[in-house]
């Protein structure tokens, strides 16, 4: 018999991959959400208290995924559909010889997807828990050559934060970006360190491969390295919005 805590749980709705040393991971089969990240048991990412996990909609926390368009919609939901959709667990989870865990999650079209977007896709999304880090690959396969599908893909991470007066992001110096609170505005960041000190809402575009957010949880920063992507959304509640997120959901 194995005495051993088991290294990953699947229930109806969550998948729970778990390193040791309380370095787990969740995801929920809801938009293949990312409601916890916990490296020895620190959680790093926030999820509104009033967070909907029936499955109705969204859930507002967590690390999202955002397809096939980020932002308002004439077709479909706010940020696309994919949030609010069902994935499935495809592969996984397992243990590799490192002893990392990973697991990969899938959404292909349906009637629902077809009916707001007509193109024939599957998106697979792999999520690697390593000790110190996690890591996200994804690829999407266009099921029908005849069109090219156009199409965005965001992960919109809701990073949790001890102190946002200490918060610093390194890395979007020179970047141009557009402010959505200041009436679209175009500007270029002149900054080494972007503080937040109010609400904002803004997209850089064309941004480095790494960025660092610093004094997150317990002061501790994060790297953010990425492939293949190009523009950073900074966006930041604050207090209003954030009462409302937390009490209503979106
Ligand atoms: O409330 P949601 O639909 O999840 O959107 C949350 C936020 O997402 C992005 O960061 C947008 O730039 C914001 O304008 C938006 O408020």
């Amino acid at each position: 018999m194995d005495l051993q805590s088991p290294w990953f749980v699947i229930c109806e709705d969550t998948v729970l991959l778990d390193r040791g040393n309380y370095t787990t991971c969740t995801v929920n089969l809801q938009g293949a959400t990312v409601t916890s990240w916990r490296i020895q048991n620190k959680e790093m990412l926030y999820v509104a208290h009033q967070a909907d996990f029936t499955g109705l909609r969204h859930i507002v926390g967590g690390i999202q995924f955002v397809f096939p368009i980020m932002g308002e919609w004439s077709f479909g939901p706010r940020h696309g559909f994919a949030r609010k959709s069902r994935w499935k667990l495809v592969q996984g989870p397992e243990k590799l010889p490192s002893e990392d865990i990973c697991a990969t999650f899938s959404l292909m079209y349906n009637e629902y997807t077809l009916s707001l977007w007509h193109f024939k896709f599957e998106l697979l999304y792999k999520i690697t828990l390593y000790e110190k880090r996690i890591d996200f690959q994804i690829s999407v396969e266009n099921w029908d050559a005849r069109y090219a599908m156009e199409f965005v893909i965001v992960q919109h991470c809701w990073w949790r934060l001890d102190d946002i007066h200490k918060c610093k992001i390194k890395g979007l110096r020179n970047c141009q970006y557009k402010d959505f609170l200041k009436q679209n505005q175009v500007a270029r960041e002149y900054r080494d360190e972007v503080t937040i000190r109010q609400q904002t809402n803004r997209v850089y575009y064309r941004t480095p491969n790494k960025l660092v957010v610093e004094d997150t949880v317990a002061g501790g920063s994060l790297n953010l390295l990425r492939k293949n992507g190009r523009d950073v959304v900074v966006w930041n509640p604050w207090i209003e919005e954030t009462l409302m997120v937390n009490n209503l959901g979106t």
